[in-house]
């Protein structure tokens, strides 16, 4: 039986344009000001010497330190020390009403009525917690954060990783058959089978092919495994 839904972000509940298009290159663009201005935070700081530590380079003026972050960006680089700082710059987006977090049509209601149902509602995704809570408070559905009982990100492991989906599981404190685990990416859903968990595979443009998990294009035909 399924108590707790554990939710991706980026292609799942929300497009890969909205995220490609709109919040990574708010935060490329931004970097440079960003980061000359914060340069003495002591948080700012943290997250440049730990991106100096992942990448071998020393990072000693806001320029070299943007260059590298801008770089990770068009890699689409899952890096810890990128995902803190983009979440503070995407703080001010939203604040300043630039853009909402897109969601599919679908979302909100599915989220709703699943925690209605009596389920817990988790999210992991490489953005940082602090960015997961800014995306869902500030959503095209208006703020979500309530129906969310915690959030995972790449603190607990990479998400292609089985252990972190056992870190995961260990955190929320239930066993792994009672969790369900939704996303785009295959490898993820591989990696959180490997831990025990249900998963499902969200396939919005209906186009990503086979899957050794079930599939469903969006979140009204999800029927819980009993
Ligand atoms: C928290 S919104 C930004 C998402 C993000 O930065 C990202 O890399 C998407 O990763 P996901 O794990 O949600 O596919
Ligand atoms: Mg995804």
């Amino acid at each position: 039986m399924i108590k707790a839904i554990i939710t991706d972000i980026e292609g799942t509940t929300s497009s890969i344009s909205f995220v490609k298009e709109v919040l990574f290159p708010y935060a490329a663009q931004a970097f440079p000001g960003f980061l000359a201005a914060q340069w003495d935070d002591q948080a700012v700081r943290e997250q440049v010497r730990a991106a100096e530590a992942e990448s071998g380079q020393t990072l000693e003026t806001p320029e070299q330190a943007s260059a590298l972050f801008q770089q990770w960006i068009s890699e689409d680089r899952k890096a810890t020390p990128l995902k803190s700082l983009q979440g503070m710059i995407w703080k001010h987006g939203y604040q300043n009403g630039d853009y909402t977090a897109h969601l599919y049509a679908d979302t909100a209601n599915a989220l709703q009525n699943w925690k209605q149902q009596g389920l817990d509602l988790y999210v992991y995704s490489s953005g940082s917690i602090p960015a997961q809570k800014l995306f869902f408070g500030y959503s095209d559905g208006g703020d979500l954060t309530n129906l969310f009982s915690g959030y995972f990100d790449t603190t607990s492991g990479h998400k292609q990783a089985a252990q972190s989906y056992r870190n995961i599981q260990n955190a929320i404190g239930l066993p792994a058959e009672n969790l369900l685990f939704l996303s785009d990416i295959e490898a993820e859903l591989d990696a959180a089978a490997e831990a025990g968990f249900n998963t499902i595979r969200v396939d919005r443009e209906g186009s990503q092919g086979s899957s050794k998990h079930p599939v469903v294009t969006s979140f009204d035909e999800i029927r819980l495994p009993q």
